[in-house]
């Protein structure tokens, strides 16, 4: 059982502040419906219907990359899954922000932009120093209470998610609640035969530090994407490295490459990494090469080959658990989706507890024909679950919890 209070506990009208977690795939500029918004459009309209005020704060993408964007696009969205107008304002806490928020009536919904384009959100910083921030000391007085949903980013010490529980009564919403006890209840699950935990996705600082403490828990890691190249060129091949504009790996190689090789050191026995990787050929049709042919990355690697896909089912088909962390490859991309896809697949027809996570991986299981029944969970959450797998504590998580003992006192 969790240690925080919830919506139920919400005092009646309340004007409430709400951080949801609607990062998105961006698609030219345009974020993508995804699970996130059907399944947060639940806290907010239960929020609305009990009349309270509910002003809404979310982030999308990082600040320099091509996915942060407004929030105009995420407004309109969920306004569809919440069924009623969801207003969207510019503005993160200036003068615009403030009027909108005065002229907010009971039951009504407005969006606050992007938290990530203020300032004092991103350095990660104490729930304390994050409370003392211009953004939560303006904010925070025109609320009566702060709710949190955004499980999928409880892993982050960011302002939006931190600070406001040290300066206001603080509440768990609905995805809070049931993710944080199904990540919970899984991370204590014992199972007798077989881990295996897929590793991929562009995020890869999130999931090296993880798989170094997974250490007696995961019996052998199946990498690709980004994470995967990593390895690869760890392990001394000419790849995981940036080509012309692209900006995934260097900068995540610098940041992990003693702990990258420690890992490939002392757990190298546990750790499959791909013998092929595909790319677009000159005719824009999918290419494959096998790793030990490479002799220069001159262009990005968009998946696993086939060959390494045929390697890595076997292994999850005689698994008794398999985890799931970031895509295989671009499986946005239907030329660049066979390992992500043979991954899931091969999951789907065993008989295995099986966790798919992350916003855009769990995206994956609807866009290629697969049902959400073939898997044990599908998180929203993709870093915050497999860091609760760790058993390490969620910052976000653990400020609720603070904020209810001192309720309680
Ligand atoms: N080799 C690759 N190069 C670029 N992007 C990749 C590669 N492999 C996977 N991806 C991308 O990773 C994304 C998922 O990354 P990430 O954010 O880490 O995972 P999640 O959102 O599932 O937690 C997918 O949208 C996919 O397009
Ligand atoms: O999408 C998210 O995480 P995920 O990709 O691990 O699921 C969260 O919104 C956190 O975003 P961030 O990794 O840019 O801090």
């Amino acid at each position: 059982m969790s240690a925080f209070d919830t919506i139920d506990d919400l005092p009646a009208d309340s004007r409430v502040l709400v951080r949801l977690d609607l990062n998105s795939p961006i698609e030219d500029g345009a974020p993508q419906d995804n699970r996130r918004f059907e399944r947060h459009a639940e806290t907010v309209r239960e929020l609305a219907d009990a009349g309270h005020r509910v002003v809404l704060m979310a982030h999308q993408g990082r600040p320099g990359r091509d996915d942060f964007t407004s929030l105009s696009g995420h407004a309109e969205i969920l306004a569809d899954h919440v069924d009623r107008e969801v207003g969207f304002v510019a503005d993160t806490y200036g003068d615009e922000a403030l009027a909108a928020i005065d002229a907010l009536g009971a039951g009504e919904v407005l969006l606050l932009e992007n938290t990530r384009m203020c300032d004092d959100e991103l350095p990660e910083e104490s729930p304390e120093e994050k409370s003392e921030t211009e953004f939560v000391q303006t904010l925070a007085p025109k609320f009566d209470a702060y709710v949190n949903d955004a499980y999928s980013a409880a892993h982050r010490l960011h302002a939006s998610l931190v600070g406001f529980p040290l300066v206001l009564p603080a509440y768990a919403g609905r995805v809070m609640e049931t993710e944080y006890e199904a990540n919970t209840a899984i991370a204590t699950r014992e199972f007798d035969g077989p881990v295996t935990m897929v590793v991929g996705g562009t995020k890869a600082t999130d999931v090296i530090g993880v798989m170094d403490a997974l250490d007696d828990r995961v019996d052998r890691f199946l990498l690709g994407g980004v994470a995967g190249e990593l390895f690869l060129r760890a392990a001394g091949h000419p790849v995981g490295h940036d080509v012309g504009e692209m900006d995934l790996f260097d900068e995540q190689w610098e940041r992990n490459r003693e702990l990258i090789e420690s890992v490939l050191d002392e757990r190298g026995d546990e750790i499959r990494l791909a013998t092929d990787l595909a790319y677009e050929g000159s005719d824009g049709d999918r290419a494959e090469v096998a790793v030990d042919d490479i002799d220069e990355k001159t262009a990005g690697y968009l998946d696993v080959g086939s060959a390494t896909v045929a390697d890595y089912e076997p292994a999850i088909r005689e698994s008794d658990a398999v985890f799931v962390k970031g895509a295989l490859g671009v499986f946005e991309d239907e030329r660049f989706a066979d390992g992500t896809v043979g991954v899931l697949e091969a999951i789907a027809e065993t008989d295995c507890f099986s966790v798919v996570g992350g916003g855009d991986t769990s995206r994956a299981i609807g866009m290629y024909g697969l049902s959400e029944g073939d898997f044990s969970h599908v998180s929203i959450a993709g870093g915050a679950y497999i860091r609760a797998l760790t058993g390490e504590p969620l910052p976000a998580v653990e400020v609720l919890e603070a904020a209810a003992k001192r309720r309680k006192r």
